[in-house]
């Protein structure tokens, strides 16, 4: 069966949109999403179209600031403390990667991580696995969504995770800790890789490299869920880190790409900014 994240994210923007219309009465306004994107990369680009997209159809207030590529970290820093004073910003994203020459880790840390919406903020991160309520990083976020609306049960199972990124391969194995599935995580370096992801009940894939996960790496029955997003080198299509065509036989349950995780990142980044705002309003 495939697990089609586009169909969730469809079903999870008509409640909010509802949900929206509700706190524009109860507070006077919509939230309001700021993404700051800098340079011209056309990935990027498109991320961020996307999002404004979706912003708009469950009506989220959204501003897309533009910078170019020769940028100041001193400018950056500038432009995020201005955010964070504005009060009508509920929302603050800045589209990664961000050019060479600004460290994006002290972009994301000078965010309010009140509105850090991404849930990038070293402080959203430390109670993520001090497991206190925060903003979490959309991308997990979505995938244990995603696990949870096929009914999948995670508790007790063998969870792999190939990846270990701070975006996305260490928080959403600790997602799958926290519902209590029995983790690990691989990476480029994992000897006999092959036998450690055949273990895995749950195989989330997210390394980066087109169709890396073959037929033979995946058990039987399993749940894969592909976060990859590549260019297959022979056609030039967009294709995920697992090979969908040979895995799907294999596989319980499996995502695709496209229309798989992508579409979750961006329907939970409008979720977290409903969050972000509701605990603006309340205090
Ligand atoms: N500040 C952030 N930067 C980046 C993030 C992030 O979560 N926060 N993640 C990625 C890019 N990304 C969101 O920003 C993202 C990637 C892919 C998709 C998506 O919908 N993919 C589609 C296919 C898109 C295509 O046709 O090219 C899919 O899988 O169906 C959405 C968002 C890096 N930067």
């Amino acid at each position: 069966m495939v697990i089609s994240g586009k169909e969730l994210s469809m079903e999870m923007k008509r409640q909010m949109a509802v949900r929206v219309k509700e706190l524009e009465q109860k507070y006077g306004r919509v939230p309001h999403l700021v993404v700051v994107l800098v340079g011209e990369d056309p990935g990027s680009v498109s991320y961020v179209a996307g999002k404004a997209k979706a912003a708009d159809e469950i009506g989220i207030r959204n501003t897309t600031i533009r910078r170019p590529e020769t940028i100041t970290e001193a400018e950056m820093l500038a432009l995020i403390e201005e955010l964070n004073a504005d009060k009508e910003v509920d929302g603050i994203l800045v589209q990664l990667p961000l050019p060479k020459h600004i460290d994006s880790d002290k972009v994301i840390a000078a965010i309010d991580r009140g509105k850090d919406v991404d849930g990038f903020h070293p402080l959203n991160v430390a109670s993520l696995w001090l497991r206190q309520e925060c903003l979490l990083p959309c991308t997990p976020k979505g995938i244990i969504r995603l696990l949870k609306s096929t009914g999948t049960e995670i508790a007790g199972k063998r969870a792999v995770v190939i990846g270990r990124s701070n975006i996305v391969g260490l928080p959403v194995a600790k997602l799958l800790l926290d519902e209590n599935a029995t983790v690990t995580i691989a990476h480029s370096r994992t000897k006999n890789l092959p036998e450690v992801t055949r273990e895995a009940d749950i195989l989330v894939v997210a390394i980066g490299r087109p169709k890396f996960v073959t037929a033979d790496m995946v058990k039987p029955g399993a749940v894969v869920i592909d976060v990859g997003v590549n260019r297959d080198p022979e056609t030039g299509k967009l294709c995920g880190d697992v090979d969908f065509a040979a895995c799907e036989p294999v596989a319980g349950m499996i995502t695709k790409v496209p229309g798989g995780v992508g579409p979750m990142t961006i329907t939970i980044l409008l979720e977290n900014t409903i969050e972000a705002f509701e605990r603006r309003m309340r205090g």
